[in-house]
């Protein structure tokens, strides 16, 4: 067998959008305005399935005169953009909601729903009654379609168990995924709501003294490997105690927080990151002036959810004024039953359109900043050399058109750590 010196290189694109260039861990203010784009480039992959190199590909003769690529890609008149992080998915669950859809065209609320069992509580019943066989069918299928969308890297929670059997049962489910997909998974988690015949008050407590303990046995068995703790932080759901004795108990066990906040009502989601060192928030459709500015300080990041809001007709999160304060927004599909959207490019369309962010502010809160929330930006979120070669080649010498097509999604190849994902 030849043995090649790299893996992959890649000819001549029209643009490669590095998104940034000197190992930044994320991009706040005006400087997500600023992306980096190397133009006519090309770029080489090692072995390894990292960035090698990004230049001319006329420079490449002259510094690596003998060396020999095991793939060849003709980028001419395309455009190359880091891989979508997907940084907030409940992609597990069975059992389907579109009769909520309906409700909710009609006017009911996420609320009424949720109070009469239906909303998370419809999942759980359905995915309790679910076996692991079966939801890792439903999951690899909803996976292949973030893949198609150019997504290369997943933020996957469990949260639709309510009870410690299937919570683990979820997390199984997505080991078995990591193992059998090729699109990188990441898993939390997630504590996300009561279960019918308990208070939150009980439920917090037999979270505390059992659920968790479980969880972390698994995880030091090998059989699941959470790196995040989250919780529905919300009126009338987990209040901020609760969430807070959750998340430091998580916490304590090496799980990081990154959790649900704001979203209907406000919550002090910011004060109650800062105090448990939650790496993130989600949602914040309902931030203040206060908990921006506390945001700000601790750069906690705002993970923006732009198809929730619109699918529940909410005001959107203050996306501008958090990129004006130097928050550092990243956007997610929350891909979920309730907002059933595996897309990322339509997801920030809706957040230029919807949030107002600009196209290059819409790249970075998918990319780096997408990275960060996660606290893995020393691999991922741009094009940089020793950083992980996961990448999408936009079918447009314009790398803006994966946004302005709406709907349609004009992509080439899908590249992970070196390798063709999907293709056209
Ligand atoms: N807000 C809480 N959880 C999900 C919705 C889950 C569901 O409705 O099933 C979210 O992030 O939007
Ligand atoms: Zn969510």
């Amino acid at each position: 067998m030849t043995e090649f010196t790299f893996k992959t290189i890649i000819r001549n694109a029209t643009q490669i959008v590095t998104v940034c260039e000197n190992n930044e861990k994320f991009l706040t203010g005006n400087k997500m305005d600023a992306i980096t784009i190397q133009k006519n480039s090309s770029l080489i992959i090692n072995k390894k399935g990292l960035i090698e190199f990004i230049g001319k590909d006329s420079e490449i003769n002259e510094k690596y005169p003998k060396a020999t690529f095991g793939n060849e890609i003709d980028a001419k008149g395309r455009s190359i953009i880091p891989g979508f992080i997907d940084s907030h998915t409940h992609p597990v669950w069975s059992g389907d909601r579109t009769f909520e859809f309906a409700l909710k065209l009609k006017g009911a609320t996420y609320m009424q729903i949720h109070k009469q069992g239906g909303g998370i509580g419809f999942s759980v019943k359905n995915t309790q009654q679910s076996t692991e066989e079966e939801l890792v069918d439903l999951l690899i299928p909803r996976l292949d379609r973030m893949v198609k969308t150019g997504t290369t890297l997943v933020e996957a929670k469990s949260g639709y168990g309510l009870e410690t059997e299937t919570e683990i049962r979820m997390l199984k489910v997505i080991e078995q995924a990591k193992k059998k997909h090729p699109i990188g998974i990441l898993s939390t988690y997630l504590v996300h709501s009561v279960p019918k015949n308990k208070t939150s008050d009980e439920y917090t407590k037999e979270v505390l003294e059992e659920q968790m303990v479980e969880v972390i046995k698994s995880k030091k068995n090998g059989e699941i490997s959470p790196e995040y703790i989250d919780i529905f932080c919300e009126t009338g759901v987990f209040d901020y105690e609760q969430s807070k004795k959750i998340m430091e108990l998580g916490a304590s066990n090496g799980l990081i927080p990154n959790f649900h906040g704001d979203e209907l009502t406000n919550m002090k989601s910011p004060n109650l990151a800062r105090e448990v060192g939650a790496i993130a928030i989600s949602h914040l459709e309902k931030v203040n002036e206060e908990g921006i500015q506390i945001l700000a300080e601790t750069k906690t990041a705002a993970v923006v959810l732009p198809t929730t809001a619109y699918i529940l007709r909410l005001e959107q999160a203050p996306v501008r004024k958090m990129i004006q304060e130097n928050v550092p927004v990243a956007i997610a599909t929350d891909y979920n039953p309730n907002a059933p959207c595996t897309s990322m490019p339509l997801t920030m369309h809706m957040a230029c359109v919807s949030c107002r962010m600009t196209m290059n502010e819409a790249l970075v809160a998918s990319t780096i900043n997408a990275a960060y929330s996660l606290r893995k930006h020393e691999k991922y979120g741009s094009l940089e050399v020793g950083k992980f070669a996961d990448l999408v080649i936009v079918d447009s010498e314009v790398w803006e058109h994966i946004i302005y097509q709406l709907g349609e999604h004009p992509i080439w190849k899908v590249i992970k750590a070196g390798n063709v994902i999907f293709e056209k």
